[in-house]
């Protein structure tokens, strides 16, 4: 059943950065869709607009229908509560997120109690339940969040956004400030709590080796597009796109212990979503780049079955919206 369905998203911040640009994306309930892309392609400004926590004055353009329901169109009262029972989201950087003088069990509680409706009681004992689920033991509920390590803090954002029983659950760079094994451990709790409870998971990363291994789908960003999407493990291993491919080139491969000594890097920066180049926005830093290309922009086209790219080389030229 599909869960999230976003049209021909735009986001555009009051200093005119475009820093999405005309995304499609499909989820179903109980699937995990990867989003990748370098620092500043507008990964975040997604995951934001998802819920509607842009700043005020940010421009936002199409639709981004929740269960059928456009979340762009909801009054406040309705997004609040879609904000924890609809959808939630894990950011990066527990210790930021939690707030140091307060006990984690009543962060935990905060929401349960606010939008779930429950009673005191009630929500001790769910969030004991929840502190469980994520593999902390009940009694960590009196801890303070300096009192706990970087991947225990974690896994209490972790019980936190699945406190109001969300539907979709947004992963925003969730295990970039963890050193690798504890990475790994909270990689595996997420792909179970999602196949367990069937959230739909949209998990953002620059790094593609950690979505290509935790996803099933894929859609790599660049310069607030979607430039490539297809099934995660194809897309890691074989990208149609060129950016797609410089992106995968410049991780560790999976399997590939020797990969870890050779990364190679994609020189250059994403461009300024406030300046962008003309045509292809990739064309300066395109490896393969055509005549045409400064003056041709790019659309998603099927590029093998089940798969899109937004490139020259990919398929013929007709714009999806689907
Ligand atoms: N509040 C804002 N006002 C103006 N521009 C912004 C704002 N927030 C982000 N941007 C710009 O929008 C672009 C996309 O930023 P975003 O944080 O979404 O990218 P990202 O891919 O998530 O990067 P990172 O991985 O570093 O978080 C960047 O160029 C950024 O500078």
């Amino acid at each position: 059943m599909t869960l999230l369905e976003v049209r021909d998203l735009t986001v555009t911040y009051p200093n005119g950065a475009a820093a999405v640009r005309g995304v499609d994306l499909s989820l179903d309930s109980g699937s995990k869709l990867g989003v990748a892309g370098e620092s500043g392609c507008g990964k975040s400004t997604l995951a934001l607009a998802l819920l509607r926590l842009l700043p005020a004055g940010t421009e936002v353009g199409g639709e981004i229908l929740l269960d059928g329901e456009d979340v762009l169109k909801m009054r406040w009262g309705q997004v609040r509560a879609v904000r924890w029972a609809g959808a939630s989201i894990v950011f990066q950087g527990a210790m930021h997120s939690l707030n140091p003088v307060h006990r984690v069990g009543d962060q935990i509680a905060e929401p349960i109690l606010l939008h779930g409706g429950a009673g005191a009681a009630a929500a001790r004992k769910r969030t004991g339940e929840l502190l469980e689920q994520v593999g902390l033991p009940t009694a960590r509920a009196r801890a303070y969040p300096h009192e706990l390590s970087g991947g225990q803090r974690q896994r209490v954002m972790i019980a936190m956004a699945l406190a109001c029983d969300p539907k979709l659950v947004i992963a925003d760079e969730p295990t970039t400030a963890l050193d690798v094994m504890i990475q790994a451990q909270i990689l595996r709790l997420i792909e179970q709590l999602v196949s367990e409870q069937e959230l739909g998971l949209i998990m953002i990363s620059h790094d593609l080796a950690v979505l290509a291994d935790t996803c099933d789908r894929l859609a790599v960003m660049y310069a607030g597009r979607v430039v490539e999407e297809g099934p995660a493990r194809a897309v890691y291993e074989d990208a149609l796109h060129p950016y797609g491919k410089a992106l995968s080139g410049a991780f560790p491969r999976i399997g590939d212990p020797a990969s870890r000594f050779a990364p190679r890097g994609l020189p250059g920066d994403p461009p300024d979503p406030s300046d962008l180049p003309s045509g292809c926005t990739f064309h300066p830093r395109c490896p393969v780049a055509l005549d045409g290309c400064e003056v041709e922009d790019q659309w998603l086209r099927e590029g093998a079955p089940g798969r899109r790219a937004a490139c020259v080389h990919v398929g013929a030229a007709v714009r999806s919206t689907t």
